[in-house]
């Protein structure tokens, strides 16, 4: 099935004033191209804010004033995002069919199940509808996740570290999947694991300084997703890894 987005979908542009909870900064001030139909990967060391980001984007997180989270169609970003998570939030009394369809039903809509049987076939699924999430392995739960997230259609996708819960070997597969079927939409993924980053990533930026800020580090030529042995990817994975090093040893 294929699930790319042709044309790409708009950028976004993020121009963020700073941020603190109860008076404790968490981010500073920048600004931030989203470019359209590109995946943005976010490293940083723990608790630099990777989150707190991503939930702003979403509108989780009231914005601070002076704050602009603007689609470059000039269309709402409310409303046109996915967000995918490290837990699958499965609904565990749903079959897998239902798990896929329960944003429609929950907007009160007609589900198009024809649509949701293809994309469980395109991750791999196919014969599950009926299985409820614990009769499915951690793998397949992050499958049937993704599958519930681009059954939503959206041009904006955000991933909160969606893979970090499945196994090296998994995680790999899944990434593949999620490449192909994410192509052509705007990806912000936020990821612990450099080596997802280098693969899955147009461009990757690490969260460094107190408060954090976004600083972009080179990735290899080649246009993702790229493969795991590529020397190119494994050197700037190691690039990457100093880096995190790096932005941890500030932030301590
Ligand atoms: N609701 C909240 N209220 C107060 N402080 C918060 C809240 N959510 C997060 N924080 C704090 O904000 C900072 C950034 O948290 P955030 O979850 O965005 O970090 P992160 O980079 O995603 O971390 P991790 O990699 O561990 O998931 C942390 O110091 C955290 O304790």
């Amino acid at each position: 099935m294929d699930c790319g987005r042709s044309p790409p979908s708009p950028g976004l542009s993020l121009r963020i004033p700073g941020f603190a909870f109860a008076g404790v900064p968490v981010l500073g001030a920048f600004a931030l191209e989203l470019r359209g139909g590109e995946t943005t990967a976010l490293l940083g060391p723990s608790g630099s804010g990777k989150s707190t980001l991503l939930r702003m984007v979403a509108g989780l997180l009231p914005a601070p004033a002076g704050a602009r989270i603007a689609a470059a169609d000039g269309g709402p970003v409310a409303g046109r995002l996915a967000w995918m998570a490290q837990q699958d939030l499965l609904l565990p009394w749903l079959d897998l069919l239902g798990n896929v369809m329960l944003g429609a039903r929950l907007r009160g809509e007609a589900p198009d199940r024809a649509r949701a049987l293809r994309l469980i076939e395109a991750v791999g699924l196919a014969g599950r509808e009926r299985a409820r999430p614990a009769e499915l392995s951690g793998g397949m739960r992050q499958r049937a996740a993704l599958a519930r997230t681009l059954m939503e259609d959206r041009p904006f996708v955000l991933m909160d570290e969606p893979f970090s819960a499945v196994d090296a070997p998994t995680r790999h597969r899944l990434q593949g999947l999620a490449a192909r079927l994410l192509a052509g939409r705007t990806v912000l993924l936020v990821t612990h694991d450099p080596l997802e980053a280098m693969r899955l990533a147009h461009r990757v930026l690490v969260l460094r300084g107190s408060p954090a800020v976004p600083v972009e580090v080179p990735v290899p030529a080649a246009a993702p997703p790229r493969e795991a042995h590529d020397v190119a990817v494994l050197t700037a994975q190691g690039a990457l890894l100093e880096s995190l090093a790096e932005a941890t040893a500030e932030a301590a």
